[in-house]
């Protein structure tokens, strides 16, 4: 997604026209602490005109307060404005990738029929070949092909997209740059996958998160505690011989009542949101968002989140008695129709190794027995011959089931590769074994060092993997994540979140694979791979559209910096609010109780000018803390304590000490230029 700059001026001037319609009191309801600021705005104003209207005198700071209250509504407003601004530019971004396309779409005879691909339904089939754009959000059935994906992601490197695999999905409005592929609709036009980004960064899906709606609970308490104290001062005041006007008191109750988070609550939660769209990572929910920042464990797959994730056959070992050849053939045969990236890459090495013939495989009359990840074990059965591949311990217990034997120098060689990092895969041929075939995969680069961070910042990293232990112990080890779960079944990837969970932890996840989703579904945070399969990425909370894995890290970050600014703002909203008191309480009764003097630790000029001071400055703190509610307070790795006991000193203190400089300055100000 393109970076837009903070104060775009288109974005402002949007947000400025936002921020009058958001005046709309229904809208203002929504927020107590603003809709109070607003009730007393619309009160000083009518008092105001029945005084001007009665010629009274020295209307000039009442004049001045009404216009604060009024600027202390719309800075609010505008925030939220700004903070929305953004996505709706990004919006029309997207607006512009949704253009309508032909699709070429296959009839049940395999000819083809030109239609729009606004007519495209789930189910269909279309093809798509080099220079066209997909109509429509799929899954790739068949073929292999480079895709620019630009549109969505903003990033101009092709990604590839094949059959079979964990990389098969794809999304209406990206480009096919090269070969043809086959594609299985999985949406209804105006269901689309843009369709949902667009809603989202709009923000027309936005709905308040827990914690969102318990802090707006207790600042909306606070509000009703400050009414009262406010309304009952007024007889104290009177009986003390100085009755106080409505502008005063209303004054008084702006400047106690939590303005400051009041007014940049919603636009942290948006900015937060739209923090991570930056990132391309789209969140369904707010709710995801925050528990990011809160994880407390983070569950990884291995093949293609740690690793590079394309396992191809490098090496055929074959058992003893058996010519490579032999075991090359059989590879090949069980591998024909195998769409997976391991699959192809057998049949691969197979012709270039061995020079063997790519079969026909309809001449052959064989039925294909698809990988699956609970038997571990793919193949094909032929008139007469029974061919299998699979990890090694499913090919130990079915070559037992059929009554072979599993030679000692294979499990030998298996625990070879594995050790090395690689995976074995054994191959069968009926019930005799045959040899193994290595699978690579590498770890990505840079790996060690994310998790180290991941560790700084208190989070514990699980890989959990369909491969052997031994592979498993050996990737882990070059990755440096804390601990690992291998022969992880689909049900076992959830059941360990689960137990994680019972425990009172935060669980993120991410996982791109159909084998994924029971555990993204069940994870707090689910982070689905963009490229990985549609039930991935249905299950998840969360899609990433760089279908980059270590992304978690990122949005972990954000998570955190999102509820760090929240309770960076709350401390430093609620201690300025303690500094107003000072100004103004001595000011209303400095005439009637002198001793109140010592009080006025401020020396503000007149009493008028120090309430005058206290409004302008709780006004303006809005507008000036905008940026950081946009952008966030600023964030390292670091643990929880030392980042509380950090805020608490710079937010607590710099909320008690900053209004004190800023209304002593105001007061000076409007002073020199005899406003009060
Ligand atoms: N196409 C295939 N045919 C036969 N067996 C396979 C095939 N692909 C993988 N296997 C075997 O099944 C095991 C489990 O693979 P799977 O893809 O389910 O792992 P996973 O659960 O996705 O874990 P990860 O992706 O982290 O490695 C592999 O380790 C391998 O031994
Ligand atoms: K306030
Ligand atoms: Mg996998």
């Amino acid at each position: 997604m393109k970076k837009t700059a903070l104060f775009n001026p288109a974005i402002v001037r949007r947000a400025s026209v936002d921020a009058l319609v958001k005046l709309d009191p229904r809208l203002m309801m929504k927020n107590p602490v603003m809709f109070i600021v607003e009730v007393g705005s619309v009160l000083t104003t009518l008092l105001l005109i029945v005084n001007l209207t009665r010629h009274e005198a020295h209307q000039g700071f009442n004049l001045q307060i009404t216009l604060w209250l009024w600027f202390t509504v719309l800075f609010a407003n505008f925030a939220e404005a700004m903070a929305e601004g953004r996505g709706k530019a990004q919006a029309d971004t997207l607006r512009r990738a949704k253009s309508e396309t032909v699709a070429r779409r296959l009839r049940a005879d395999e000819s083809i029929e030109e239609v729009a691909s606004t007519m495209l339904r789930v189910g269909d089939l279309v093809v798509v070949a080099a220079g066209e754009m997909i109509p429509g959000d799929g899954e790739v059935i068949s073929g292999v092909a480079s895709v620019d994906e630009s549109a969505i992601t903003g990033e101009s490197a092709p990604v590839i997209r094949e059959a079979g695999g964990d990389r098969s999905a794809v999304t209406g409005g990206t480009r096919v740059l090269s070969d043809q592929i086959r594609i299985r609709i999985t949406s209804n036009p105006g269901e689309t996958f843009i369709d949902r980004m667009i809603a989202l960064v709009e923000g027309a899906e936005r709905q308040k998160t827990p914690n969102e709606i318990a802090l707006n609970i207790l600042l909306a308490g606070l509000t009703i505690i400050f009414l009262l104290a406010v309304v009952t001062l007024q007889p104290f005041a009177i009986y003390s011989g100085a009755p106080q006007t409505v502008f005063v008191l209303v004054s008084l109750l702006v400047c106690l009542i939590p303005t400051t988070i009041g007014g940049l609550l919603s636009s942290i939660g948006i900015a937060g949101m739209d923090r991570l769209v930056q990132h391309n990572v789209l969140a369904m929910s707010g709710r995801a968002v925050e528990a990011a920042g809160d994880v407390n464990t983070l569950l990884l797959d291995k093949t293609g989140t740690i690793t590079i994730g394309n396992r191809e056959a490098v090496a055929f070992l074959p058992a003893p008695g058996v010519s490579a050849d032999q075991l090359a053939d059989a590879a090949q045969l069980s591998s024909l129709p195998d769409e997976t990236p391991e699959g192809r890459s057998i049949v691969v090495l197979a012709k270039e190794k061995f020079n063997l013939r790519g079969r026909e495989l309809a001449t052959l009359h064989a039925t294909f027995i698809p990988f699956s990840a609970v038997t571990r074990m793919s193949g094909v059965d032929l008139d007469g011959r029974i061919v299998r591949k699979g990890s090694a311990d499913a090919i130990e217990r079915y070559i037992g089931e059929l009554g072979g034997s599993f030679p000692r120098e294979v499990r030998e060689q298996v625990n070879e590769v594995a050790r090395s990092g690689g995976t074995p895969l054994v191959v069968a041929d009926g019930n005799r074994c045959m040899g193994v075939i290595q699978l690579k995969d590498i770890v990505k680069g840079g790996m060690k060092e994310r998790f180290a961070e991941l560790r700084r910042m208190g989070i514990k990293t699980i890989m959990i993997t369909g491969d052997n232990p031994l592979t498993a112990a050996a990737i882990a080890r070059e990755a440096g994540v804390d601990d690992f779960l291998a022969e992880a079944k689909p049900k076992d990837k959830m059941d360990l979140i689960r137990r994680e969970q019972a425990e009172g932890k935060l669980v993120a996840m991410t996982g791109d694979g159909t084998n994924d989703a029971p555990a993204l579904a069940q994870a707090d945070v689910g982070v689905a791979m963009n490229s990985g399969t549609q039930a991935a990425k249905e299950a998840g909370n969360m899609v990433d559209l760089d279908s980059n894995p270590t992304k978690l890290i990122e949005i972990v970050a954000i998570g955190k910096q999102l509820l760090m600014t929240r309770g960076a703002l709350t401390t430093f909203s609620i201690a300025n609010d303690v500094a107003k008191y000072f100004a103004i309480i001595p000011a209303m009764f400095a005439g009637v109780f002198p001793v109140l003097g010592v009080l006025n630790i401020m020396h503000l000029a007149t009493p008028q000018s120090a309430v005058l001071s206290a409004v302008i400055f709780n006004a303006l703190v809005i507008i000036a803390l905008i940026p950081l509610a946009l952008r966030g307070v600023g964030y390292k790795a670091m643990s929880a304590e030392a980042l509380l006991q950090r805020n608490l000193l710079v937010y607590g203190l710099g909320g008690i000490v900053v209004p004190f400089v800023g209304i002593k300055l105001i007061d000076m100000v409007i002073t020199a230029i005899h406003l009060a």
